[in-house]
């Protein structure tokens, strides 16, 4: 409701809207106080999709993790809290865990919360690795890669003996496409890019971009040192795991987004704290 007032206003007069917005950050202080320091107009729905973050991965982390484990951390903002609930429950609980990263983000979040570091050369078999997604849907595929970190974490995922996905209630979907509207990430070896997005294209239809950096000339570098083409897909129904070989199969392609038949269990966190936890489908 606020942002919107708060758009149509901007539109007429940025007077009008600077005005509107120290009212109403006023009045938002008088109504929610507590809520008031963590709150920003500019993305009026931050605070509340952190807080169903948190939920869905404080909850996995209390349900799937136990004593001795060798955890896989993701990558993302939801990790974020994983990462502070593992360490909380070291603190309390002395736990003793190695934590395996997916990405140089990964890395710094166990180390900042003084968490053992492992990696897979002394720890190729975990027994769970937890992260974010793009979207899941009905039949569980996920995508992934989104914040430019897929091909570490579908390693460290594949060496897991469960893998468990967190998530806020937007990334909760039927089909690939519906919520998540940048398409599939594809990581490839940069001299690839140029054909590998044409043979998408002819293949498959829909477009390819690549994924150009917001605060650096040129593009989004993986921390394999590859590129990220974003495949916008066309509303088709997809075999996303024929999709995934036939991607995985072209000279350039490093890895994809399209996590199939991988994730055993998924939590959705709504802002109220609650969360939903889906299963797959045994096979
Ligand atoms: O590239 C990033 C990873 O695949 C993330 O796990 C994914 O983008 C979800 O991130 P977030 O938790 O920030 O929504």
């Amino acid at each position: 409701m606020i942002p919107k007032v708060i758009t149509r206003l901007s539109k007429r007069s940025p007077f009008i809207s600077a005005l509107a917005l120290s009212r109403l950050d006023w009045l938002d202080s008088l109504l929610c106080p507590t809520l008031h320091l963590s709150r920003s107009y500019s993305s009026p729905t931050m605070s509340l999709l952190e807080s169903a973050k948190k939920a869905a991965a404080f909850r996995a982390v209390d349900e799937c993790v136990k004593d001795k484990d060798v955890v896989g951390v993701g990558s993302g903002s939801t990790v974020v809290y994983a990462v502070e609930r593992l360490a909380e429950r070291v603190q309390k609980e002395k736990l003793q865990l190695v934590c395996i990263p997916t990405s140089f983000q990964a890395r710094q979040l166990i180390v900042e919360n003084n968490l053992i570091l492992g990696d897979l050369d002394r720890y190729p078999q975990l027994d769970v690795a937890i992260d974010g997604a793009d979207e899941l849907d009905n039949k569980f595929t996920a995508i992934k890669g989104g914040g430019g970190c897929l091909t570490q974490e579908k390693i460290v995922a594949s060496c897991a003996k469960r893998f468990i996905i967190i998530a806020d209630y937007t990334k909760d979907s039927q089909t690939l496409g519906e919520q998540y509207k940048k398409g599939v990430p594809i990581e490839v070896i940069p001299l690839s890019y140029v054909p590998v997005m044409q043979r998408i294209q002819t293949r498959f239809g829909g477009k390819v971009q690549l994924r150009m950096a917001k605060s650096k000339a040129g593009p989004v570098v993986t921390d394999n040192g590859n590129f990220i083409l974003d495949w916008l897909f066309p509303e088709s129904k997809f075999d996303w795991d024929s999709v995934n070989t036939q991607l995985n199969l072209m000279p350039g392609v490093v890895e994809t987004g399209l996590f199939v038949n991988m994730a055993e269990k998924a939590y959705f966190g709504y802002s109220d704290g609650s969360v939903k936890e889906k299963a797959a489908e045994k096979k």
